[in-house]
């Protein structure tokens, strides 16, 4: 049995464990990544870089299909899945080396093999025990599935979907949040037919309902089906297909069901209970400084309750080796943290929704503006429908940014500058956006909201 012993010994090389190992380096401490699987963890492999290139592949699709109303002459002869699949593939082995050369570059040591706590100081890696100063858990997320109903054949998680070697003739999803959106989107654009089935009223129900009711609309003009406020009950499978019984008495036939209805904190047969570190079903406790109640044993992640997103993640872990190191950094909250969901159109925001910006401030503290991209040259040009709504604090701050529309992923990175910084449109207002960008439509939105609408009737 070998010993080795770091300053911070990190539990999970996925985005919230490697990026904690990478600052703590930076910072002069030494750390040891464990990992059983490959660097990279879910976003990597299984998450957001595959899912991504899998809907930019069905982009190309859709921008081929309507070539010709811009005057191109094209069309989709079809889609070769194990091309498709070769490219992601290949993307995916890319970056995974490029991650493992980061590391490399700054000193982490990186240990293959399953992880399991067995002091609040200590690790266990098959004979081995990793001994830090300070542990960071960080073993992520899986793909959960609801009570009674099982994974297997041909009911499917995202993991599996990812990798199917055909595309389906009809599909099933349950859950019309973000997983369930992006794959819906994939495979209408590769020729499929879906169903999703929402058991809330609707789609991506956690964003703003202006924005949930345009992607309806949106998904319905791409022939895209789905059942809303209605609740699976049962399912059934044989070679070939799969049946969906929903609690209304709707009967859903299709070739596979994708179960899309969240993900589950990884954290079973670690050994964190035994240790004492405190959970709340399956999620790790921590306070606002992310230390879990035994000292020195941290968490991030996916495992520590809230947005399950990379970009959380690695700011967690940043914000870990930081204060471990004795930086005091500022506390990471889940309220301005971007979210972009990449179906078409895209959804991207950042900060409250309406709804909420009442609930905290008053229904006559706030106001917005929903800025119509039809007024907007570029998103003219690019052909697509949607909108940017801000919402703010009457006299006060922007304090949240919702927007649909083709692209909209590459606009929030202003709008959370605006949330962050607690800008006031007026602040907002004088600053020139390039003409013509879809970038302006946040400036059209500050300008009405200050008062001074440019092109907005
Ligand atoms: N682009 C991105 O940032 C991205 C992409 C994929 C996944 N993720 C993250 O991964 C996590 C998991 O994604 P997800 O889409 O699985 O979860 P989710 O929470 O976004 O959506 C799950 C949906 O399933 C619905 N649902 C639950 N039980 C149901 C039932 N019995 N019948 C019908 N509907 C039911 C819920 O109402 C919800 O809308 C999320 O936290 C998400 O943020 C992020």
């Amino acid at each position: 049995m070998a010993e080795q012993q770091f300053d911070i010994v990190v539990l999970g090389g996925g985005s919230a464990g490697y990026a904690t190992a990478i600052r703590a380096t930076q910072l002069g401490l030494s750390a040891a990544v464990i990992e059983k699987d490959k660097l990279g963890g879910t976003c990597l492999h299984r998450g957001c870089v595959p899912t991504k290139a899998l809907l930019h592949a069905a982009e190309i699709a859709d921008v081929a299909r309507s070539g010709e109303s811009y005057g191109i002459l094209s069309s989709v002869a079809g889609v070769d899945i194990a091309k498709v699949n070769s490219y992601r593939e290949n993307l995916v082995a890319g970056k995974h080396k490029g991650l493992q050369g980061l590391l490399k570059a700054n000193k982490i040591t990186v240990i293959e093999g399953e992880g399991r706590l067995v002091a609040a100081n200590t690790v266990q890696v098959g004979d081995d025990r990793i001994v830090g100063k300070h542990v960071v858990l960080a073993s992520g997320s899986y793909s959960r599935s609801l009570p009674g109903l099982e994974i297997g054949g041909r009911v499917i998680t995202s993991e599996h979907a990812l990798e199917l070697q055909e595309i389906p003739g009809r599909v099933a999803i349950l859950g019309g949040g973000v997983i369930g959106v992006e794959f819906a989107s994939v495979w209408r654009s590769f020729g499929a037919e879906v169903t999703i089935i929402e058991g809330l009223p609707h789609l991506v129900p956690n964003e703003e309902e202006s924005v949930s009711k345009q992607l309806e609309r949106a998904f319905r003009k791409r022939g895209i089906d789905f059942k809303l406020g209605v609740r699976f009950q049962s399912v059934s499978q044989d070679a070939n297909s799969v049946t969906v019984n929903l609690e209304d008495g709707t009967v859903v036939n299709a070739d596979y069901l994708l179960v899309a209805v969240g993900r589950g904190p990884a954290t079973q047969g670690l050994g964190y209970e035994e240790v004492g570190i405190e959970m709340d079903r399956g999620f790790v406790l921590t306070n606002e400084r992310l230390a879990t109640n035994v000292p020195g044993v941290y968490a991030v992640g996916d495992i520590v309750p809230g947005l399950q997103l990379a970009h959380r993640g690695y700011q967690q872990g940043v914000f870990v080796a930081e204060e471990i190191a004795g930086l005091a950094p500022v506390i990471v909250e889940d309220v301005n943290i971007p979210k972009v969901t990449y179906c078409d159109p895209e959804i991207a925001s950042v900060g409250l929704t309406e709804a909420k910006a009442k609930e905290q401030y008053g229904d006559a503290n706030v106001t917005s503006y929903e800025y119509n991209l039809a007024g907007n040259a570029k998103s003219s040009i690019l052909g697509t429908a949607g909108s940017v709504k801000a919402v703010r604090v009457v006299d006060g701050p922007v304090v949240g940014v919702h927007m649909i529309g083709a692209r909209v992923g590459e606009l929030v990175g202003e709008a959370q500058l605006i949330v962050n910084w607690e800008a006031y449109p007026e602040d907002v207002a004088p600053f020139i956006h390039g003409h013509p960008t879809q970038n302006e439509t946040i400036g059209e939105a500050m300008l009405k909201l200050a008062g001074k609408p440019l092109h907005a009737i």
